[in-house]
């Protein structure tokens, strides 16, 4: 629960909206009450008086026109605003996720796998933002309700308030907190069998081509059909548990009804209600648990939302793995300085030990070693995605340490050996590297990429739409991509990671020859397995037993 509260002031946001669409689900519930209760006395005043011509039948008939109008109107506004404030809710709460989640990629927990991620960042903020209308509206309604008609029973059938009183605040809070008691453990079940089997989902899609190839796809289908059975199972538990309680809701609105007539029976006997009134009442009494009807529907999916909220609060209190300083400085240009570094995943098993290296400013130097060596890690310290349990490093004399990450970022770019291609133009790609290039810039990355060529031949050229993480492109295509969109960032150091993976052995060479002026001047870290042509390191080392040793330069 405290989860769930700590949303709060994301919910507070749209309190406004909300207030309106509970104060209208007031309005339509007690419309339709007071329809049922007018339209009892009236149907039957009308059908025991004897001379028609002296009961005034334009009154109640307008009366009952005009509350069905509030009704349908009532209704049609809550909805509307209803939606409204939930879809604001849901946009607000996904950009507050996001925000939250950004800072802390990498994320420092590997158990979070994607599938699971995506489910996080979807459907348990999905089952959220309808916590309030569902759950807490409907409560709010239900208890206005039943407190005006226990009132009003109270004026006009004294002994029938304290049966229908308990029937209701039995139906208001005993069997939503039975249902609480039972649904928050099957919330959590139907939340987490709902994420395993979107994570069976997206792996299996992810891997599709594999799973072909290896004819592994038949155990892959049981794997899938196990978890989307747990997840109808979880579903059947969790209607069934709703249904238990409808009908327990059901029954009690049945025994307010019968105690109500019971009272009523006795009091029109002694002349003390009149039998038109009497129907009314045993009608209002029926459309008053409409209300209890609609809570029990929401406790049913609280469970849920209790589990989601915990779940999605869990990624947004996850420790970053980097915290910027608290008071930054400004970051110069110049040499980058690994100074006596030592780091590892497992701090037991140091990847790099007392590992130093200095680039000075525009030069270009390689980095090679065994897979495994820890190349991928050394450049991801450079970006400080990580801190060195030992050591440090410095640009300018300055520790990277002590200036924003977006300052360093700023001044490195990446080109990583999974940088993804963006749902997007081939233009939208390129401008992340440099929002503010123009078409000739664009076109001259690409060239330096060795993709123009391709990409003019597309109809629309740079406004050529390249799909859900580039499928319409080939890998060397996509990676070719990646490269241009860091050419033509503005940062004056240039990490590659393998730049070219995805490239024919003719491309390679070519591009590795193309660096130094492709790079215009900037400095370069590559680490590659590719053989280097001369002239287009200025340096090559080799990372082994987690340190640098230089080597002769391929070819000079
Ligand atoms: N996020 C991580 N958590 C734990 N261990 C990791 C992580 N990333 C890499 N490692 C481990 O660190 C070591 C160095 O990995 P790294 O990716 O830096 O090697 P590499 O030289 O870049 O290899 P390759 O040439 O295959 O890309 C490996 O033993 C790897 O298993």
């Amino acid at each position: 629960m405290t989860a769930l509260l700590s949303f709060w002031p994301l919910f507070r946001q749209h309190v406004g909206r909300m207030g309106l669409a509970l104060t209208l689900s007031v309005l339509t519930l007690a419309a339709g009450v007071a329809l049922l209760w007018v339209s009892g006395w009236f149907l039957t005043a009308a059908a025991l008086t004897t001379a028609a011509a002296s009961f005034n039948l334009f009154g109640p008939s307008s009366l009952i026109r005009g509350l069905s109008l509030v009704r349908i109107l009532s209704r049609y506004g809550e909805r509307l605003v209803g939606h409204d404030a939930t879809l604001r809710l849901l946009s607000a709460l996904r950009g507050w996720l996001f925000a939250r989640l950004f800072p802390r990629i990498p994320l420092p927990s590997r158990d979070l796998r994607h599938g699971d991620l995506v489910s996080r960042l979807t459907a348990d903020v999905d089952t959220l933002d309808t916590v309030f209308l569902t759950a807490f509206g409907p409560i709010l309604t239900a208890l206005l309700i039943g407190t005006a008609m226990t009132a009003g029973l109270f004026v006009l059938l004294p002994a029938a308030a304290p049966i229908y009183a308990t029937a209701i605040i039995l139906a208001l809070a005993g069997v939503p907190a039975v249902l609480i008691l039972f649904s928050h453990r099957l919330g959590a079940d139907l939340v987490e069998a709902s994420a395993a089997l979107r994570i069976a989902m997206l792996d299996r899609i992810d891997g599709h081509a594999d799973l072909v190839a290896f004819g592994a796809v038949a155990a892959a289908r049981q794997e899938f059909e196990a978890a989307a059975r747990r997840l109808a199972r979880a579903r059947r538990r969790s209607a069934r548990a709703g249904l238990a309680a409808a009908a327990a809701v059901q029954l009690l609105a049945g025994l307010a009804l019968v105690g109500v007539l019971w009272c009523g029976i006795d009091a029109l006997g002694r002349a003390e209600i009149g039998g038109p009134l009497l129907v009314g009442l045993l009608l209002a009494v029926l459309a008053s648990f409409e209300a209890t009807a609609m809570l029990v529907r929401s406790v049913a999916k609280f469970g849920a939302a209790l589990a989601a909220a915990e779940r999605v609060r869990a990624i947004a209190q996850m420790a970053p793995a980097i915290n910027d300083p608290q008071r930054p400085v400004t970051l110069p240009g110049g040499t980058l300085a690994v100074n006596r570094v030592t780091f590892g995943f497992d701090p037991a098993r140091p990847v790099l030990r007392d590992l130093s290296l200095t680039i000075a400013a525009g030069e270009r130097v390689a980095i090679v070693g065994e897979s495994g060596s820890g190349k991928s890690t050394l450049l991801a310290l450079l970006l400080r995605l990580h801190d060195p349990q030992a050591g440090s490093i410095a640009m300018g004399g300055t520790d990277i340490r002590t200036v924003r990450q977006a300052d360093l970022h700023a001044r490195i770019a990446l080109l990583s050996q999974s940088s993804p291609v963006f749902l997007g133009s081939v233009r939208d790609n390129l401008l992340i590297g440099r929002p503010e290039a123009s078409d000739a810039e664009l076109w001259s990355a690409l060239e330096a990429a060795r993709i123009a060529d391709f990409i003019r031949s597309l109809p629309e050229g740079l406004d050529a739409f390249v799909g859900e993480a580039g499928r319409t492109l080939s890998v060397g295509q996509a990676r070719r991509l990646c490269l241009a969109r860091v050419l033509l960032s503005p940062a004056e150091i240039l990490v590659f990671d393998e730049p070219t993976t995805g490239l024919d052995r003719t491309m390679e060479a070519d591009f590795l020859a193309d660096l130094a002026v492709a790079a215009k001047g900037r400095s370069v870290i590559l680490a590659t397995h590719a053989e280097i042509p001369a002239g287009a390191c200025d340096r090559v080392l080799t990372l082994a037993d987690g340190r640098l040793v230089p080597m002769s330069l391929a070819g000079g």
